[in-house]
């Protein structure tokens, strides 16, 4: 048993699934949620219905509204959609915790990746990404899962794995934060893609193909950004693009499953309460490989479809009309 203290930041699906995992063989785990009533069904039901439904919790998670309570533990694991990483840090009480961010995306306003907000805004804590195939469903039953904890050095790994790692939970070291983010937030856009394929019924050769070419231009923005190849032809690149690519458990599929169909972006979006993060790193991930004359035609034919500039047909014609070139590129 680890005597570090962790605490979880959001108690959405994933905040959720990680609190159940990570207590195991702990006395207590603190999870923050931002909505009463999620606190509520964890402390009295021990169960959230409203992003995890149809798991029973441990009784050690125990649920609170107080952002303050997080600022004892040593270790916060920041589970919060991208997009509200920023507010939600900012609203966080001063804390010598190190803070393993577990959210994928981009910034929108600024296309930081969520490392840059937290050195921005938390400049002297600790840092590392937790990134991985990981479901939140099959984690919190227990199902053996295996993912990159990047940390900014060996020593805080030191420090963090005996109280990640559990008997069905495995993380694998490495010192490349950027590539551990880019991987997460590159793939949520490819797997709206791959959605689209199979919503469209263009066929298995096309996920395939999409799968490929898409992990060639995760590769080439993140050869731009300092990623390490090897680090996005791990768990957190290509193990996480293949998982998403190809289950309706994802949302991001999903999403793209919808698209493919004919529904519009805005309908699909509007019904949501849960987070495809996809949809809003595609925007901005677009902006940022143009600005880095990276060349990524899967995502620009994603930002199509989600701004409902074309229709499947047009994108799919841009795709397989462009220059035939060298694989190697
Ligand atoms: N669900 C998974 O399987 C999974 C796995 C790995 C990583 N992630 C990542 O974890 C992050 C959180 O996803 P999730 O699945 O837990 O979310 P979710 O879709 O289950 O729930 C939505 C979350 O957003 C929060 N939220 C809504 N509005 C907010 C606001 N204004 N400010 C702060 N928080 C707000 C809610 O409180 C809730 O925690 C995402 O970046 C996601 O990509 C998810
Ligand atoms: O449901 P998604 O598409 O947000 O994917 C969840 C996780 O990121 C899979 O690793």
């Amino acid at each position: 048993m680890s005597n570090m203290k962790l605490g979880v930041m959001g108690g959405g699906a994933w905040g959720t699934a990680l609190a159940q995992v990570l207590s195991e063989g702990q006395p207590e785990l603190l999870l923050w949620a931002r909505e009463p009533e999620v606190v509520a069904q964890i402390n009295e039901s021990h169960e959230n219905s409203s992003f995890l439904k149809g798991h029973r919790l441990r009784e050690e998670i125990r649920a609170t509204g107080e952002l303050d309570e997080l600022s004892d533990c040593d270790g916060i694991l920041v589970v919060t959609p991208a997009q509200h990483l920023r507010a939600s840090l900012s609203a966080l009480s001063d804390t010598d915790a190190a803070l393993i961010l577990c959210s994928k995306g981009i910034e929108a306003d600024t296309r930081m990746l969520m490392s840059d907000v937290t050195r921005e805004l938390r400049p002297n804590n600790p840092l590392a990404v937790l990134s991985g195939p990981t479901f939140a469903h099959e984690v919190a039953r227990g199902l053996p899962t295996a993912l990159t904890l990047a940390c900014e050095d060996e020593a805080l790994w030191e420090r963090l794995y005996p109280a990640i790692a559990k008997t069905a939970f495995r993380p694998y070291f490495s010192d490349d934060i950027i590539g551990a983010e880019i991987g997460g937030a590159v793939k949520n856009v490819l797997a709206i893609g791959c959605g689209v394929v199979d919503g469209a019924g263009l066929g298995q050769n096309a996920r395939a193909s999409l799968i490929g070419r898409g992990f060639a231009e995760m590769q080439r923005y993140g050869k731009d950004r300092g990623a390490r190849p090897e680090t996005l032809a791990g768990l957190c690149g290509l193990g996480d693009l293949v998982l998403t690519c190809s289950s309706t458990s994802s949302r991001n599929f999903s999403l793209g499953r919808g698209l493919g169909a004919g529904e519009s972006a805005e309908s699909l979006m509007s019904n949501r309460s849960t987070v495809a993060e996809g949809a809003f790193t595609a925007p901005v991930l677009q902006q940022d490989a143009r600005s880095r004359e990276v060349d990524m035609p899967i995502v620009d034919a994603v930002c199509a479809l989600l701004s409902g500039e074309a229709h499947v047909r047009q994108v799919v014609e841009r795709l397989m009309s462009r220059p035939l070139v060298a694989e190697r590129r």
